[in-house]
């Protein structure tokens, strides 16, 4: 799973001596040639926005932002791609430090006096000196919702894909939550905005950090309730209807999306009417 293994005492500011490092750069991750992070003191590697994470298994670890060129024998990998080059406990900690470091980016100053935050130092946020504003890092949450009709070998899903997705994949439809709105409206919404049909019968599944830059998943079932495909063209390319038995390019295995695929397409070969048994939570 995408997510934080532990929970850190996060502190802003260097570490004292040696740490493991996420330095990150647009999205990208610097490691060595072996794939390994950096370890050393903060001085060492042209830093900025550097953040103390604290300790893991008694070794020291930070992020930061990197200042200027790349050391030699290191390389930036885009963050995404690191999902199976780096252990999934790892993966998970880059996503976490990358959303500290954009978090300081990008509150540096009061969006309501623009006078410089400072860190709380009791907690991770930042408050305005001037005015009292304190500002958390940023989660935004997304509804996800895998669309199904049918059972068993006739179950077919509802897949879609977007302008900038990877040639001839498809995944399940997802949307920002808007402020005031449940996550159940949220989902509904997106759908018939989407691809122009309606849902029923929702079901929570599970949820997903997704640090890109500062996404929460939360990913539903339901089935369909009616509705012809209608595309919504700026957002979606193109939505179908699939059998689970001959379905199209699927997001990569660690993906939410590709999550709420396999449970439906397992539950539609396991039993005759996979939905009579209770949802048990992945
Ligand atoms: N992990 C997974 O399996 C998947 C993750 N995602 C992620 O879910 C998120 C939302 O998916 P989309 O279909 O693109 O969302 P969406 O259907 O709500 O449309 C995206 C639009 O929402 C607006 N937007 C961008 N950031 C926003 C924010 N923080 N709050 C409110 N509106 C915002 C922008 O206009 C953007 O064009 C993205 O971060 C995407 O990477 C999407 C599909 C699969
Ligand atoms: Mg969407
Ligand atoms: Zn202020």
């Amino acid at each position: 799973m995408v997510s934080r293994p532990t929970r850190f005492d996060i502190q802003s500011g260097v570490p004292q001596g040696e740490a493991r490092w996420f330095i990150l750069q647009k999205g990208r991750l610097l490691l060595h040639e072996d794939d390994t992070l950096p370890i050393g003191r903060a001085e060492e590697f042209g830093l900025e926005l550097t953040n103390s994470l604290g300790q893991l298994d008694g070794q020291a670890y930070a992020a930061a932002q990197l200042a200027g060129e790349v050391p030699a024998g290191y390389a930036l990998s885009p963050l995404r791609s690191l999902f199976g080059r780096l252990s999934e406990d790892l993966f998970g900690l880059a996503g976490f430090a990358a959303q500290v470091v954009d978090f300081d980016r990008t509150h540096l100053f009061c969006g309501h006096c623009a006078a410089p935050l400072a860190f709380t130092g009791y907690e991770y946020a930042k408050a305005c000196p001037e005015c009292g504003l304190s500002v958390y890092p940023r989660v935004a949450p997304v509804a996800m919702v895998l669309i199904r009709r049918g059972v068993g070998a006739d179950m077919e899903l509802l897949l879609a894909r977007g302008p900038n997705f990877p040639p001839d994949m498809f995944s399940a439809l997802a949307g920002f939550v808007q402020p005031s709105e449940t996550l159940e409206a949220a989902a509904a919404r997106e759908v018939l905005e989407e691809v122009g049909v309606k849902i029923k019968n929702l079901s929570y599944i599970l949820s997903q950090p997704w640090p890109f830059p500062h996404s929460l998943m939360i990913g539903f079932d339901a089935e369909y309730d009616g509705g012809e495909i209608a595309l919504q063209p700026e957002e979606i390319e193109d939505a179908r209807w699939f059998s689970v038995s001959n379905l199209p390019a699927l997001p990569p295995r660690f993906s939410i999306a590709r999550q709420l695929i396999d449970r439906a397409v397992s539950r539609s070969l396991a039993a005759p009417d996979p939905y009579s048994v209770p949802h048990d939570l992945l």
